[in-house]
């Protein structure tokens, strides 16, 4: 066999670029979004690995966006569609490919970071990425009250058409996404991603649209018979309100809904309000999963890019095997106004990390204390983590609800 080559993709090859896509998911209920991707394709932003003419592998990205600390805003490549033909596996292929994508980043300069969700969590490490945020599934009992100092937003919450619910999404989202770490910006695929039903578990309903003057809630139900009666399953797919009393009307309306036993959420954040909304917070099921694996591209711009809670003075002597370019010691700095970033320096380093843990730590979801602790960070002086990690630190805790 000849050796592999790789090359970014034209509009000609969406068939069969989406082909080894959904071949290597092994999942064939992926080939109903097979036409509605089309038109989304972005080639330029896509690879292909061949074994002579034939489409090994491919990765690809499209042009996001990504609330950073401190509510300010970064171009994003959120990274999606990575597969190899099953039978052309551990041959590095997909190395091949993560290359290619990396570097055509790194020489273009077009984004500072990107991020992806996995399907396995050991894959990514060892090309950069650090485990930037956390989701939870959260499961909460039919009814379960609320404390009574909790302000429920007494406005109606109705049930919308899909071209309705889109129309008021596009219009709130922008706003809220803003003030949260970790949310994307949305282009015109967006919808598809979120709101499209063509691949969703058979055993779920259609999705159903929730509107509240200030915020919004898409789900689908799962109906399910038990001994005593009712006991549906609801599934929250999107939940985005604009206060803290709209937030907790959707919440009443998805917990008070006849003959449903249960609402869970697949893509909850970790600190959702909710859990501290309830009168027992024991009612609420809680199981931790990674979120957002995200990679700093060029680490210079992505930190010069973020705000900061603390002033910090700090070298860094950062290793980084496969983007070399961000390989070296970086002073990091933040002043009292929040802004900072990192240049190159000659001084002595104060802490030595990889990559992938500033990248875990960028987004404020993991600690470097945290890194710390479990022995993936080092500091070589006394105190200088604390600094860095307070510095790095956010008010809420990042996260992405967003499938791509
Ligand atoms: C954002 C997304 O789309 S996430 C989706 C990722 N895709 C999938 O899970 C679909 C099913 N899986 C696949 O298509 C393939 O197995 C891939 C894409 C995960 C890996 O492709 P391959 O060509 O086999 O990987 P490649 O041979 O380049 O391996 C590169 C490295 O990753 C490691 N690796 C590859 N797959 C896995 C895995 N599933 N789990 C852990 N490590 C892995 C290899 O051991 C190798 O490690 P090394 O460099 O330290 O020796």
């Amino acid at each position: 066999m000849d050796e592999p080559t790789v090359r970014v993709l034209s509009g000609d090859d969406y068939d069969e670029f989406f082909s080894v896509f959904t071949g290597s998911f092994l999942d064939d209920s992926r080939e109903a979004i097979r036409e509605p991707w089309r038109a989304v394709f972005e080639p330029a932003n896509a690879h292909g690995v061949f074994d002579g003419r034939e489409m090994i592998g491919v990765a690809a990205f499209f042009d996001s966006g990504i609330t950073l600390p401190g509510q300010v805003r970064t171009r994003l490549a959120a990274v999606t569609a990575v597969g190899v033909k099953p039978g052309h596996r551990r041959r590095g292929v997909m190395r091949m490919l993560m290359r290619a994508q990396l570097h055509g980043m790194g020489e273009s300069r077009s984004h500072p970071v990107a991020a992806l969700h996995a399907t396995e969590g050991s894959i990514y490490g060892r090309f950069g990425y650090g485990l930037g945020t956390s989701d939870v599934v959260l499961s909460i009992p039919r009814r379960a009250p609320f404390l009574r100092s909790v302000e429920v937003d007494q406005r109606r919450v109705r049930e919308v058409g899909e071209q309705e619910a889109l129309r008021f999404a596009h219009d709130l989202y922008p706003a809220v996404a803003a003030r949260r770490t970790g949310w994307l910006a949305r282009g015109p695929s967006w919808h598809l991603r979120v709101v499209d039903d063509r691949s969703a578990p058979k055993e779920q309903g259609r999705m159903r649209f929730a509107v509240h003057p200030d915020g919004y809630a898409f789900y689908r139900p799962e109906p399910r018979w038990a001994d005593r009666g009712p006991d549906y399953l609801l599934h929250v797919q999107e939940l985005v309100a604009a206060t803290p009393q709209a937030y907790a009307a959707l919440w009443r309306y998805l917990l008070d809904t006849d003959l449903v036993g249960e609402v869970r959420w697949q893509r909850a954040a970790p600190d959702e309000p909710v859990v501290d909304m309830l009168a027992d917070p024991r009612q609420a099921r809680r199981q931790l999963s990674d979120g957002l694996w995200v990679r700093l591209i060029h680490l210079d711009r992505a930190l010069s890019e973020r705000r900061y809670r603390a002033p910090a003075d700090v070298v860094l002597e950062v290793g980084d095997d496969f983007c070399e370019w961000n390989a070296g010691r970086w002073r990091l700095a933040a002043g009292a106004d929040g802004t900072g970033g990192a240049t190159r320096t000659q001084a002595p380093p104060d802490i030595r990390l990889g990559i992938g843990d500033l990248a875990a730590a960028y987004l404020g979801g993991t600690t470097l204390g945290q890194l710390h602790r479990c022995g993936r960070v080092e500091e070589l002086n006394p105190g200088a983590v604390a600094v860095a990690s307070g510095a790095l630190d956010t008010d809420h805790a990042p996260h992405c609800q967003e499938p791509f």
